[in-house]
């Protein structure tokens, strides 16, 4: 009896303890046996905390996606250009290739990944690689492989070699039936696109497998993110994006989404902080390991209002897509993100004024001569040219 009562104290407290103390005795069962990936029994699950060196080593996966460029530049300058490494299974054009570490790198194969690990004594993984919404609707099977098995991987990866990782989540991992305005951090998440289903999936997996096994997962539920010189990946809130190219080109633009499609929304530089605060806060600060961030929530029709401040020639119409529209009328209206704000500080820089000022000013039409810039050309270019490019133009509904 009382040997029987000690291990269901011992097995109650592995269940209960935070980060539990069975990392050394419980791995993955698909650690175990001659699996490519075994563990050994005298593997070290400590995490190596990032203050024993003096910076960490940073691989970026998906990274030459909307994010995933901006995302190096802005840590390389805080650890140094070596020390962050961008990868992705694209070519990558001259000036992202030349302007710091880049490596070929499929999260579907997972002794690649090990390998650049091992080899780069990778400390820090952001792992941006991802189908978005409207993509992933259009391909479904792969947006399953990429989005949970790449997850996957990287989560096995991460766990054998103590890295910090980094997960994004979205606005899109919350459906027609979880509170819209606003939107919790925890609340009922039943999405209807597989790019949802497949975050909820990675907002779990990440939460199990620091409680089962210690790995440092940390992970933002990011809004509709707006950037001015990189061109997003074929998701819902693209529009948000490409109204700015077009004013600036053309003075009009076409709108997939209704007028008054509200939805959460932030300028890239506070979503990158964000991403760089949230890596560095001290464990003790984070009582959760999934965070909503918000900044703005704007509505097409409102955002067509502030640009129209700056060019008074500006027309929008409007030609919905079906598959967009639903997407986004399951979609939070207003995020909640008080938990972040409270518990590290979350605090954005950019409203919707300082927003359209800014892509408008990126874009030139301040001075009245609209422009496309070097970058935008080659974006474009690229897209049509690159796998994913071609998929998307392929698969595009
Ligand atoms: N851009 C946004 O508004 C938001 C983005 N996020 C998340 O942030 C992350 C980055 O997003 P974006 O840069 O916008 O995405 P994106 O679609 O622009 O880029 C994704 C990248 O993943 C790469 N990729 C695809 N299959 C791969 C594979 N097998 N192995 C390695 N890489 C592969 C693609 O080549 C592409 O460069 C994603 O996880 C996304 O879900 C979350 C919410 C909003
Ligand atoms: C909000 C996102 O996750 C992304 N931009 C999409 O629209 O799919």
């Amino acid at each position: 009896m009382p040997v029987i009562r000690t291990l269901s104290q011992v097995v109650r407290r592995m269940l209960l303890s935070p980060a539990c103390d069975c990392r050394t005795s419980v791995v993955p069962t698909r650690f175990l046996g001659f699996s490519p990936r075994q563990i050994p029994a005298d593997a070290n699950f400590h995490s190596i905390s990032v203050t024993e060196t003096d910076h960490p080593c940073v691989l970026i996966t998906g990274g030459l996606g909307q994010l995933g460029v901006g995302l190096a530049n802005f840590l390389r300058k805080r650890f140094g250009k070596d020390n962050v490494i961008l990868s992705d299974i694209r070519k990558p054009p001259n000036h992202i290739f030349h302007s710091g570490p880049f490596i070929y790198s499929d999260i579907l194969d997972y002794k690649n990944l090990r390998e650049i690990v091992v080899n780069n004594r990778i400390t820090w993984l952001f792992h941006y690689s991802a189908l978005l919404s409207a993509v992933g609707e259009a391909n479904v099977s792969l947006a399953r492989d990429v989005n949970i098995t790449g997850l996957h991987n990287v989560l096995d990866v991460a766990t054998e070699h103590n890295l910090r990782l980094f997960v994004p989540s979205t606005i899109g991992a919350f459906g027609p039936t979880s509170p819209r305005n606003p939107t919790p951090d925890l609340c009922i998440q039943r999405p209807r696109t597989i790019y949802g289903v497949s975050k909820v999936h990675a907002e779990l997996m990440g939460e199990y497998y620091h409680y089962r096994y210690g790995l440092d997962f940390r992970c933002l539920r990011y809004p509709g993110i707006i950037s001015a010189d990189s061109q997003p990946g074929g998701g819902t809130t693209d529009y948000a994006v490409q109204i700015f190219h077009d004013a600036t080109k053309n003075g009009k633009f076409e709108c997939n989404l209704k007028p008054n499609t509200r939805l959460p929304m932030m300028y890239i530089d506070d979503c990158l902080r964000a991403t760089l605060e949230v890596m560095e806060a001290p464990e003790k600060s984070l009582s959760m390991r999934t965070y909503n961030i918000n900044a703005m929530s704007f509505t097409p029709k409102e955002l067509a209002q502030e640009v129209l401040k700056h060019v008074p020639e500006f027309q929008i119409t409007y030609n919905v897509d079906a598959v967009r529209q639903a997407i986004a009328d399951s979609w939070p209206m207003n995020f909640d993100d008080s938990n972040a704000r409270k518990d590290w500080g979350w605090k954005h820089d950019f409203d919707l004024p300082e927003l359209v000022t800014t892509m408008l000013n990126f874009h030139g039409s301040d001075t009245g001569l609209p422009k496309l810039t070097e970058n935008i050309k080659w974006k474009s270019a690229c897209n049509l040219d690159s796998c994913q490019g071609k998929m998307i133009k392929f698969f595009m509904l």
